[in-house]
């Protein structure tokens, strides 16, 4: 028995499911999980001592490659000084400084310890500053685990064909409307139908969370204009494309920008972490300056704020990373497509930068409906080909890819090989 096997063994008996996260879970293409030892740069070795060529990327946050030098150090550093007061401190200051500095759309931001939070509190107080109580959400997109959320949502609920969540009472979903991504009139009819009474639209800028889905050209400028004219507050969750797409994230890629955006993992550099910031009207609802309570004991914890901000500045240093990430995701996901085509599959690729996606559909993906004719059999067994071969993918169809700038040409070449190896035996 494989190590990851007994420890999945000890797992499953006090662990729901043996995992702290269900997209870990392997259930979805009929395995159990690779139990994780060590990473670094695009490598994550698993408890058998094998050595693979990572694309979850902890969905997100080691945008730099696993276990980077220069964040570590800042960890190490800080942590010296103590891990935690629960009171004010210089380093969140700076964090706060930096993104609003940076980021144009941002004028006050506050910290939290998860994507999760991030919106639930910009939600908060959405609704806080407009005296309104719905909101406009999009089938497929996923904006964490909070109660009003769960509905159609992507990631992990729409992998175990749960979108509705059980344990989420009516209430707490009633002011939820849910619009169709990519279909500027479902919103429309939506503000039609409910005149006045919606405080937010939220949207994943690009859903990465029903697999990659890219916004159709005006669909983002659609939705800014519609929740100007509503006087709704328009919020990007950025806590996958913030700090990914470009420097700026979505709001510099496609020149859009939203009333509030939520930040997750990303600005942590693997720390648990999240933000929510925007405009100074809105953010000043927060208590203590307003009448909208969001707290949290451990956050702006100065660990993570050392090693998410150690990460931000780098990234802001170095543009060419953002170039050399699009040269490497045009390189694998092209390649991957060029690869389907050359092998008579009907399969579709999505991807921008250094997200990406394979679909195993004849159809083009543009929505949660299409995402769901993904063939999920078949990325079964693509994951398992991958996997055995030495690449980590997210266990779902509907997780993205996430390269590195870590991530090499070889990298590259070596996934491109085992994919053909995996069309060759199909
Ligand atoms: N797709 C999710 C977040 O982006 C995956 C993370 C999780 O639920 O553990």
């Amino acid at each position: 028995m494989s190590r990851s096997d007994e420890l999945f063994e000890r797992a499953v008996k006090v662990i729901p499911g043996g995992v702290n996260s269900p997209v870990r879970a392997y259930g979805s293409v009929g395995m159990t999980p690779r139990f994780i030892e060590g990473a670094t740069g695009p490598y994550v070795v698993d408890a058998d001592s094998k050595r693979y060529i990572d694309y979850i990327s902890s969905w997100g946050p080691m945008i730099l490659g696993h276990n980077n030098p220069e964040v570590r150090n800042a960890v190490i550093r800080k942590a010296e000084s103590g891990l935690s007061f629960g009171a004010a401190t210089e380093s969140e200051v700076e964090m706060a400084e930096f993104i609003c500095e940076n980021i144009p759309s941002i004028e006050m931001i506050r910290m939290v310890n998860s994507g999760t939070e991030a919106v639930m509190s910009a939600i908060r107080a959405a609704r806080g500053y407009t005296g309104r109580n719905k909101i406009v959400k999009f089938a497929g997109c996923y904006h964490g685990h909070s109660d009003a959320l769960l509905v159609k949502a992507g990631s992990g609920v729409m992998t175990a064909g749960i979108p509705d969540s059980a344990g989420v009472p009516a209430g707490a979903t009633q002011d939820t409307l849910t619009a169709v991504y990519n279909n500027l009139e479902s919103v429309k009819m939506l503000f039609e139908e409910n005149e006045g009474q919606i405080a937010a639209v939220i949207v994943e800028p690009v859903a990465a969370n029903m697999g990659v889905v890219l916004p159709k050209e005006g669909f983002l400028k659609g939705l800014r204009e519609l929740c100007t004219k509503n006087g709704t507050v328009l919020i990007f969750d950025e806590v996958i494309t913030g700090f990914r797409l470009a420097f700026g994230g979505a709001q510099e890629r496609f020149g859009i920008e939203a009333d509030l955006v939520t930040y997750g993992k990303i600005i942590g550099a693997g720390m648990p972490v999240g933000a929510f910031g925007g405009k100074r009207e809105i953010m000043e609802v927060i208590a203590p300056v307003g009448h909208v309570y969001q707290a949290g004991t451990l956050s702006g914890n100065p660990v993570a704020m050392a090693a998410g901000l150690t990460q931000l500045k780098i990234l802001k240093d170095h543009p060419e990373i953002y170039t050399n990430m699009s040269h490497m995701g045009d390189k694998l996901y092209e390649g991957m497509k060029e690869l389907v085509k050359k092998y008579g599959k009907p399969w579709k690729v999505n991807h921008i930068c250094s997200l990406g996606c394979i679909y195993f559909t004849d159809q083009d993906v543009e929505n949660y409906e299409d995402a769901k004719t993904s063939d999920t059999e078949e990325f079964a067994r693509y994951f398992r080909y991958m996997l055995e071969h030495g690449v980590h993918l997210g266990p779902s169809q509907f997780e993205a890819m996430f390269l590195s700038n870590a991530h090499t040409e070889e990298t590259t070449k070596e996934t491109l090989d085992i994919f053909e190896g995996f069309l060759k035996a199909e």
